[in-house]
């Protein structure tokens, strides 16, 4: 520590494509260090140990031609209603979440002296992350606008909302959040929302 206060912890959650790497984007530039969990997740799909673990929950049905593990073919064994798939999500979760946990600990440690940690979790609430953030903010969007940059995107309706089904629903986030950031208008809107909120709790603080 060199005497700077601890830095301000901002997690950060919402539906994919509603803006968060947008936000979190804007808080880097005012001094904060963004912490992904979902490319923290995926580079856990890399570890030699977890691929032989998951291959032998999964079966061999989730590799790809080079040996390495297919998101997409995991993905499709997980995300289901059916309790099969439910317990694959859970078999899956508690490989990937605790060493997901660990690289965010020692990722925080080492921001010891940013402005803020941004923790960009989609499922910092399912996991009771919030707990180690000072606020919570939630993205919100309209359904109209949430299709145009999902489109935009090529994601498929039908798959977010199999993977949305396994999350709490957003309503129960946004009452839960701190701030909920409606990211219906222009990207600059947005950064003059979260510049003034920044300042507010800087006030604050
Ligand atoms: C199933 C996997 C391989 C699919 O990979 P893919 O590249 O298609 O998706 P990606 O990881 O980018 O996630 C995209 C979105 O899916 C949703 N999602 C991912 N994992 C989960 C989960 N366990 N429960 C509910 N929703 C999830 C989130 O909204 C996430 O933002 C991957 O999502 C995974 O390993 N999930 C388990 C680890 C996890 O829970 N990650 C979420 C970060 S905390
Ligand atoms: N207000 C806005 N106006 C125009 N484009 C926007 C706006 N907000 C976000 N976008 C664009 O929409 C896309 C999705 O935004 P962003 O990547 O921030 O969402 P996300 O929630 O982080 O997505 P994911 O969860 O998939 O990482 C990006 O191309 C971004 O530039």
């Amino acid at each position: 520590m060199n005497g700077h206060p601890k830095p301000h912890t901002i997690g950060i959650i919402g539906p994919p494509c509603s803006g968060k790497s947008t936000v979190a984007e804007q808080l880097v530039r005012l001094g904060g260090v963004w912490i992904n969990a979902d490319v923290i997740a995926k580079d856990q799909l890399e570890v030699p140990e977890v691929i032989d673990s998951l291959v032998g929950l999964l079966g061999t049905s989730i590799l790809d031609d080079s040996g390495q593990l297919s998101r997409p073919s995991i993905a499709s064994l997980v995300f289901g209603e059916d309790d099969a798939s439910q317990t694959r999500l859970k078999q899956l979760e508690a490989i990937i979440h605790p060493r997901t946990r660990e690289v965010i600990d020692a990722e925080i440690e080492r921001a010891v002296d940013s402005r803020f940690v941004i923790l960009d979790v989609p499922l910092l609430l399912e996991r009771d992350w919030d707990s180690i953030c000072d606020e919570v903010w939630c993205l919100k969007i309209s359904p109209e606008r949430h299709r145009v940059l999902l489109n935009a995107r090529g994601w498929d309706l039908a798959e977010l909302e199999r993977r949305e089904k396994r999350q709490l629903p957003w309503a129960q986030k946004q009452s839960r959040a701190d701030w909920v950031i409606e990211n219906n208008g222009t990207k600059e809107e947005l950064a003059a929302k979260v510049l003034e909120r920044v300042n507010s709790f800087e006030q604050r603080t």
